[in-house]
């Protein structure tokens, strides 16, 4: 399935986003990131996978421009190719109900309200929401909660997608088929990248062109591994290694 999402930029090869040396360090002198390098290309699917707490929606954030609450950040970053958050938090406005909650991005953005009213009811249809366009959010199940936070974050054709673990919530079914709409979006011709955060090394290995392991906290990258289009059962072995060294037999 190839999936047709409009987006605002060109197609390049552009680097999409870059971190070098990246350090985050919370009060307390918590250091959740140390000296993390990674490049994420136009064209790209990252996946970053690493053990609970090891950072990786600290580095989400830093991917999208933001300074997490409180630290002190130091490194490099480049790239402004524009980006769509998806924090963990579904952050849904329970005052407004899923349609008018999905234009919001689209309408901060400044798409033409007719524009993003037409490609929502499409993608309510694509992501499995059709018919509850009038929902309220409390009215959904967290699986459609996730959906609607999701194709809220895609709505407004931004090239560069950053989600964090967005099929938590999902049923394994659901799961699957957001997975092949994902697998689908053709990120070379729409010039867009994505960077998924995801526990699920299958995930990952389904949907990337590449997975990053990060290591406990402090997280430092200690695998960055391009993921065979045939046979990936190497890879698994790979990911799982790096990811419990110790569990090693
Ligand atoms: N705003 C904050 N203030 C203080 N500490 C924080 C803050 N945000 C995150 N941390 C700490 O930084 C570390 C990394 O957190 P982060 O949420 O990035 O990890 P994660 O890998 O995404 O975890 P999980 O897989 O459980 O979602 C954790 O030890 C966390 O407690």
């Amino acid at each position: 399935m190839t999936t047709s999402l409009s987006t605002d930029a060109p197609s390049t090869s552009a680097l999409a986003r870059e971190v070098i040396g990246l350090t985050v360090t919370f009060p307390g002198d918590l250091v959740a990131l140390q000296d993390v390098d990674l490049q994420v290309r136009v064209g790209e699917f990252v996946a970053v996978v690493g053990p609970s707490g090891c950072g990786k929606s600290t580095l989400l954030r830093v991917l999208a421009g933001l300074t997490p609450t409180g630290a002190t950040v130091t490194g490099t970053t480049a790239g402004t190719t524009p980006a769509a958050w998806m924090p963990q938090r579904d952050g849904l406005l329970p005052w407004r109900r899923a349609l008018p909650n999905a234009l919001v991005g689209a309408r901060i953005a400044g798409i033409d309200r007719d524009v993003a009213d037409a490609r929502a009811r499409a993608l309510f249809d694509e992501f499995g929401l059709a018919g509850f366009e009038r929902a309220w959010p409390h009215e959904l199940s967290g699986g459609m909660r996730q959906r609607l936070a999701l194709l809220r974050t895609c709505l407004p054709g931004r090239p560069v997608l950053l989600l964090d673990e967005p099929f938590g919530a999902l049923d394994a079914i659901t799961r699957r088929r957001m997975n092949a709409w994902l697998a689908g979006l053709d990120l070379a011709g729409h010039g867009r990248a994505v960077v998924l955060v995801t526990h699920d090394v299958d995930e990952a290995l389904l949907l990337a062109d590449r997975v990053v392991v990060l290591s406990d906290r402090p997280g430092r990258v200690v695998l960055d591994l391009p993921v065979p289009r045939e046979g990936t059962d190497g890879a698994r072995h790979a990911l799982l290694d790096a990811l419990d060294p110790q569990g090693r037999s």
